[in-house]
This record gives structure tokens, sequence and C-alpha cells, in this order.
């Protein structure tokens, strides 16, 4: 339809959850720095909020685990999801395509920018540079679609131009397709 109007079509790629393993690198590195506290393992992850799902598991948690992901090198180091590096070169190939990276940062800039970069640059090449977008609202970028992890991406612009692809991770695969997130489960109820 695209290439018929003459058009490009432009494909705005997630990182964390979609070519980064930010899941996998997350418990990795949680269970070496709380080797004694519990943990979830990724078959029962649930939302998309790791700090959420931790901070229901026992308050505390929810900070050790933003430690993890503040904590220098965490990002750098994520491994890229198998196969997805190879296939986003390949579409970046493709006839009348434009792919862009367009990833979230945390607020706590003190590595994360920087490190996402330094990845792109590892995996990709240098010439990918160009193609980075971070933005914390993905809704005011434009594109055709958007393949992102995230199952619902809110921003300031109800009406985003592109078509948002859910990829498939071990917090999303549980929802039923096309349908929005089911509310948050009411806190646990701990015994005497
Ligand atoms: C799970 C989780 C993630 N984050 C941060 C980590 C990333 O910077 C973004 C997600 O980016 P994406 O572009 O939407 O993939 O969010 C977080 O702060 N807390 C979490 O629990
Ligand atoms: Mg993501």
């Amino acid at each position: 339809m695209h290439a018929s109007r003459g058009k490009r079509l432009r494909v705005l790629v997630d990182m964390d959850g979609v070519i980064a393993d930010f899941e996998g690198g997350f418990l990795k590195k949680y269970r070496a720095k709380y080797p004694n506290e519990p943990y979830i393992h990724l078959q029962d992850r649930r939302g998309f909020w790791v700090s959420t799902q931790y901070g229901q598991l026992r308050s505390d948690l929810c900070e050790k685990a933003m430690s993890i992901w503040e904590s220098k090198n965490f990002f750098l180091e994520l491994d890229p999801i198998p196969g997805a590096v190879e296939a986003v070169k390949e579409m970046s190939e493709m006839e009348n395509t434009d792919v862009f990276i367009c990833t979230s940062p945390i607020k706590h800039y003190s590595h994360c920018p920087y490190e996402k970069y330094a990845w792109i640059e590892k995996h990709f090449g240098h010439e990918f540079l160009e193609q980075i977008i971070l933005t914390r609202d993905k809704t005011v970028v434009s594109g055709d679609l958007l393949i992102d992890d995230k199952p619902d991406i809110q921003g300031v612009e109800p009406n985003p131009t592109w078509e948002h692809v859910l990829f498939l991770a071990c917090h999303n695969q549980h929802l039923p397709p096309d349908c929005p997130p089911p509310p948050p489960p009411p806190p646990a109820v701990l015994g005497p």
C-alpha cells in the first residue's frame, strides 16, 4: 500500500524487550547482587513493570530492582534478543523502508542514554547511530509501525500515527490478543 503511493514505510523498533534482553539481563544481575532475596522467574513475570511486580512481592524489592538498571553497565551489557539484530538489519535494507530504534531512557540518566548509544554502535555499527530516537513519549514520534513489547503505550498524543505491533515478551505473553492489559491485582493480604 505504502510503496504504491510512493511513500516509504517507517518502522520504529523498541530496544528493551525487543532487541535487547532487558528481562534476562535484569534477572541475572539481580540474583548476583541479591542472592538471598526472593525473585520472580521469567515465566512468572506479569505486567510490564518489573519494579511493580517486585514491589508486590515485598515492598523494599521495588527499589532493589531499580538499583539494577540504574547501575553502570546494565544497559551496555544486555544480550541481544536472539535473531533480533539480524532481523532489524535485514529490515533496514528493505526497499522503501526506514528503520529507527525508538527507546525510552530511564530518568536516572547517569549511564542509560550513553549506554543505549554504545549498545547500538556495538551491535549495529557506527552508521546506525543516525537512526536512534530516545524519547520518554513515543506517541509524539511519527511512524507507520511501532514494534514494542509494552502493551499500553501512552503519551500526550492521543492518536499516534503508528500502528502498534505488540512484541511477545515474558511479561505480556498471557494477555489476550488485541485487549488492553488487565488492571493490577489488589495487594496480597498477608496472614497473621
Ligand atoms: C521493566 C521496567 C523498565 N523500566 C525502564 C527501562 C527502560 O529504560 C524503559 C523501557 O523502555 P522501552 O523503550 O519501553 O522498552 O523503562 C523501568 O523504569 N522500570 C521497569 O520496571
Ligand atoms: Mg520495551
